[in-house]
């Protein structure tokens, strides 16, 4: 069954609320309205009324039934500037919290973590950065996992090829263990989207060809990944087209079960990783699903500002779907 088809199964009829900051952004309005429309989940609209309202009679969409939450105007705002302060743990003072939370990503965040939405779906016009730093906050990583991470479904073709690219988002240069603990943690992305995951590390070295200190960063993962999840598939360090082409894994790394099979590709750093995922996307003609987080204990999802309608309706079926492991 396609991808969507089956996620939009699983998560029909469950209420699952999911808060837009971005609320005025036509994108945003645009899926929200179908998603809603199709029972799919209940979408929650942060802004002005007025403005919302107005924005999306521009774009052309009838609101409905759409929840829109106004910060401004919320009777619970000092509930959730309290409950900020709380989890900041001193970080942040009370006067922080309430300059802090006006910012829709922050407001939005809260919501998800005092449960009064399910996950959130921001940075159609946000960066990375500002969508994701309250969810790093305040959400925070599940225990045992130390670094979120973001990872793409890559599709092409209606059901025929699908693969996780990670991390293409949030880690600028991490180290061999947090490289190793992105590799476990994008093989059990893959799972969730039915990918049976075959982990490859890549680098620009294939088992030792070339000898540089990034090299032995990739190497180095690949035994921390070998410890932290012995059962995984998984093999590094190597380059793209030994990972991806089977005549070329032949030549370059004939021992390698994973060689020539890769489902999931674990780019050595963030420079390699957004340019490859975005160059998959835009010449190889790869649906680019995510960034998807990993590791937070319940989901938030940035959007690249790149995305159209169809990226958003999307990513907010995933970020729905990732609830359902978080129940
Ligand atoms: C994600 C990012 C914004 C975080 O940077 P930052 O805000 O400067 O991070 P800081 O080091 O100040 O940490 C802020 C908080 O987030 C936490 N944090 C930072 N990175 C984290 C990660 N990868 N996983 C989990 N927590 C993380 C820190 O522990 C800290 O928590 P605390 O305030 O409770 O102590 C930064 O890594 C970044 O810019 N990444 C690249 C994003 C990007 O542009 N991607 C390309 C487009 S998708
Ligand atoms: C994921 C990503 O690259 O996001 P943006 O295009 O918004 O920088």
């Amino acid at each position: 069954m396609d991808l969507f088809a089956s996620l939009q199964e699983k998560i029909k009829g469950k209420n699952i609320r999911i808060v837009f900051p971005e609320g005025t952004e036509p994108r945003i309005i645009g899926a929200a309205v179908r998603l809603n429309a199709e029972g799919i989940l209940t979408p929650i609209l942060l802004g002005a009324p007025a403005a919302v309202e107005a924005a999306a009679k521009k774009a052309g969409f009838t609101l409905g039934s759409i929840q829109i939450l106004d910060p401004d105007n919320y009777a619970g705002y000092e509930g959730l500037v309290d409950a900020f302060v709380e989890r900041r743990k001193g970080k942040n003072t009370k006067e922080q919290g309430e300059k802090m939370l006006r910012d829709p990503n922050y407001f939005g965040t809260m919501l998800v973590y005092t449960d009064q939405a399910d996950g959130m779906v921001s940075g159609a016009v946000h960066s990375t950065g500002d969508t994701v730093r309250p969810a790093l906050q305040i959400i925070k990583t599940r225990p045992g996992v130390s670094r979120t991470s973001g990872a793409f479904i890559m599709q092409r073709g209606r059901d025929a090829e699908r693969y996780i690219f990670a991390d293409c988002a949030i880690n600028i240069d991490p180290s061999a263990q947090e490289l190793a603990e992105i590799a476990v943690d994008s093989a059990e992305t893959a799972k969730l989207f039915d990918i049976e995951p075959h982990v490859a590390m890549l680098s620009f070295s294939t088992k030792g060809s070339a000898k540089a200190p990034q090299v032995d960063k990739v190497a180095e993962a690949t035994k921390i990944a070998h410890e932290l999840a012995p059962e995984l598939s998984l093999d590094g360090e190597l380059q793209f087209d030994a990972a991806f082409v089977p005549s070329v894994a032949h030549q370059k790394a004939p021992d390698s079960t994973v060689a020539g099979e890769a489902t999931v590709f674990i780019f050595p750093d963030l420079q390699s990783g957004n340019i490859g995922y975005k160059i998959a996307q835009r010449f190889g003609h790869f649906e680019a699903i995510g960034p998807i987080l990993q590791g937070l204990n319940k989901p938030v999802s940035d959007l690249s500002r790149g995305s159209n309608e169809e990226d958003v309706y999307k990513l907010a079926i995933i970020t729905a779907a990732q609830t359902l492991n978080h129940h």
